[in-house]
C-alpha cells in the first residue's frame, strides 16, 4: 500500500470548505493506489508522490464541487485519468456523471477505478467533437468539465455542444486566461453561449488556477461541432 493520504486529504479540502467523510477519504486512497500502479504499465500522469496527487489531481478537482448539485448530470470531455470528473463523483454521488476520452486504454483504468470505488458512470469512447453530435450527448447536459485538453478557443467547440439551454461549461485553466478567453469569445459566441466569469483559487503550495464558466444561452447551430481537422485548422 502507499503512502496514507486520507488526513492530509481531508485538512486540505477543510481548508477550502469541503467535507471529506471518512468513507469517501477512503475511495480517494483507493483511487491513488490503482492510479500508481497502472501507471507502472501505462501513461496515466506525471504525477505520482502521493501528497501531489491529492493537491494536483484532488483538490483542484473538487474545487469545482460548489457548482454541481446532487443529481446534475455532468460531461467530462477529455477525462484521460478521471480529472476533474471520478473526484467530483466522489463527492457528489448523485451527479449523473459521463466521462468521454478519445483513448481506450485510459478508459480501460478507468472503468476499473469505478467499479473498484462502486461508483456509477457513463463511459464513452470517441472524440469530443464526434460525441456532440450523437443524438444522446448533444445539448444534453447542465454542466461540462475539462482540464489540459486544448486551448480555449478550441475546446469550446469540443465541449459547448453537449451543453442543453442555461447548461454551464467550467473549463480548468492556469493563472492567467485572460488571453484565451479573449481569443475564445467569437467560439463561445456563434456556439450560441456567452462568457459567464472566471473564477481564481490558489492551491495548497502556492499554485494558481483559474476555473472559466460559459454558459449556454441560444440553441446550438446544425453545423456545430466541425471535423477535427477543421476544428484545428481553421478555430472559431
Ligand atoms: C493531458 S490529458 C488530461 C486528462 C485529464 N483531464 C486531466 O486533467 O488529468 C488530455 C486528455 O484529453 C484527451 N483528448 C484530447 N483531445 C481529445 C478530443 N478531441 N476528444 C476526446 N478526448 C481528447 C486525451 O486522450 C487525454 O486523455
Amino acid at each position: 500500500m502507499s503512502e496514507d493520504i486520507r488526513q492530509y486529504l481531508q485538512e486540505c479540502a477543510a481548508s477550502y470548505g469541503i467535507a471529506v467523510s471518512s468513507g469517501q477519504a477512503e475511495q480517494f486512497q483507493w483511487y491513488m493506489e490503482l492510479l500508481i500502479e497502472w501507471n507502472q504499465k501505462m501513461n496515466l500522469t506525471a504525477i505520482t508522490e502521493p501528497k501531489a496527487v491529492v493537491v494536483k489531481h484532488f483538490l483542484d478537482s473538487i474545487l469545482l464541487l460548489p457548482e454541481l448539485e446532487q443529481g446534475d448530470t455532468l460531461i467530462d470531455v477529455g477525462t484521460g485519468a478521471g480529472f476533474p470528473g471520478v473526484p467530483l463523483k466522489i463527492l457528489r454521488p448523485g451527479l449523473h456523471l459521463t466521462l468521454l476520452d478519445s483513448l481506450n486504454k485510459r478508459l480501460i483504468f478507468l472503468r476499473e477505478v469505478l467499479d473498484r470505488l462502486g461508483l456509477d458512470a457513463q463511459i464513452v469512447h470517441a472524440r469530443a467533437e464526434e460525441g456532440g453530435r450523437q443524438a444522446g450527448l448533444r445539448t444534453k447536459f447542465a454542466f461540462a468539465t475539462a482540464r489540459a485538453v486544448a486551448p480555449l478557443n478550441l475546446l469550446c467547440e469540443y465541449c459547448l455542444p453537449f451543453l442543453q439551454m442555461g447548461g454551464v461549461f467550467l473549463a480548468m485553466k492556469g493563472p492567467e486566461p485572460d488571453e484565451e478567453v479573449e481569443a475564445a469569445k467569437r467560439a463561445v459566441s456563434l456556439l450560441g453561449c456567452r462568457l459567464d466569469g472566471v473564477k481564481r483559487f490558489t492551491l495548497p503550495g502556492g499554485d494558481a488556477r483559474s476555473v472559466v464558466r460559459i454558459r449556454r444561452e441560444k440553441p446550438l447551430a446544425a453545423a456545430y461541432p466541425r471535423h477535427g481537422a477543421k476544428i484545428s485548422k481553421s478555430p472559431l
